[in-house]
């Protein structure tokens, strides 16, 4: 199973666009110094990230879950050119680094960087979002939902990342995690203000359609 996910990948990643270059070195460092690198979204989905930006063209985004920097860096892709990527984080150790790769990017100017906790800073923010990438602690997964909501805009997109949790939401006892995913999914299939369909790419990303 784990040769075919491979080969899959390689065929996916091999059929959309390369990977920029900064992208490409912050996915290398990534795996050289984080203990837990596959919490970056990657080559493909990064790639689905800015593609839907495009689409979006979004005059203000929100990514909750900074991590490296590397889906912020693929979401700023598709800003409009006055646009403003908000991304937030609470690890402030990797601050400085995650900085120095919005520097060395076209985009650096149009990032605002909040290091706390999310759920403190969102409200904080005084805008109207187009776009929105929810990818930080999944236990709050529905909290961040519903604070962003009447953020969004009529049309506009929020995803959240991880839905699918591996599978494991279709296991018969599920473990105390993946209940909270079965529950978020099931909270939002019901919920009429949006329109919504989970996307099975990598780990299932659910896009979401404010009505
Ligand atoms: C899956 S990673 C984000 C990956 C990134 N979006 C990407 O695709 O490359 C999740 C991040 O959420 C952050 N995080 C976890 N709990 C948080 C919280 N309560 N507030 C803000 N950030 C949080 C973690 O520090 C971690 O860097």
């Amino acid at each position: 199973m784990e040769i075919m996910d491979n080969l899959l990948n390689a065929y996916l990643t091999s059929t959309c666009d390369d990977e920029p270059p900064l992208l490409k070195a912050i996915n290398r460092e990534t795996y050289l110094k984080e203990t837990q690198p596959h919490m970056l979204s990657g080559h493909f989905q990064g790639r689905f990230l800015s593609l839907i930006s495009h689409l979006l063209a979004p005059k203000r985004i929100l990514e909750i879950g900074t991590f490296t920097g590397y889906a912020s860096l693929c979401l700023a892709e598709g800003l409009v050119s006055d646009g403003i990527l908000h991304t937030i984080d609470i690890n402030e150790e990797l601050a400085e680094r995650v900085q120095g790769y919005f520097d060395a990017s076209p985009y650096g100017a149009k990032i605002r960087y909040h290091i706390g906790e999310a759920l403190q800073i969102i409200p904080t923010l005084e805008e109207t979002f187009d776009l929105v990438f929810i990818d930080a602690d999944k236990k709050n997964n529905l909290n961040y939902f519903e604070l962003v909501l009447d953020k969004v805009r009529t049309g506009g997109l929020i995803m959240i990342d991880n839905v699918l949790w591996k599978g494991k939401i279709t296991d018969a006892s599920p473990d105390k995690q993946t209940e909270q995913i079965i529950e978020l999914n099931k909270t939002i299939a019901q919920d009429k203000r949006v329109q919504k369909l989970i996307l099975p790419i990598r780990d299932g990303i659910f896009l979401i359609r404010k009505l």
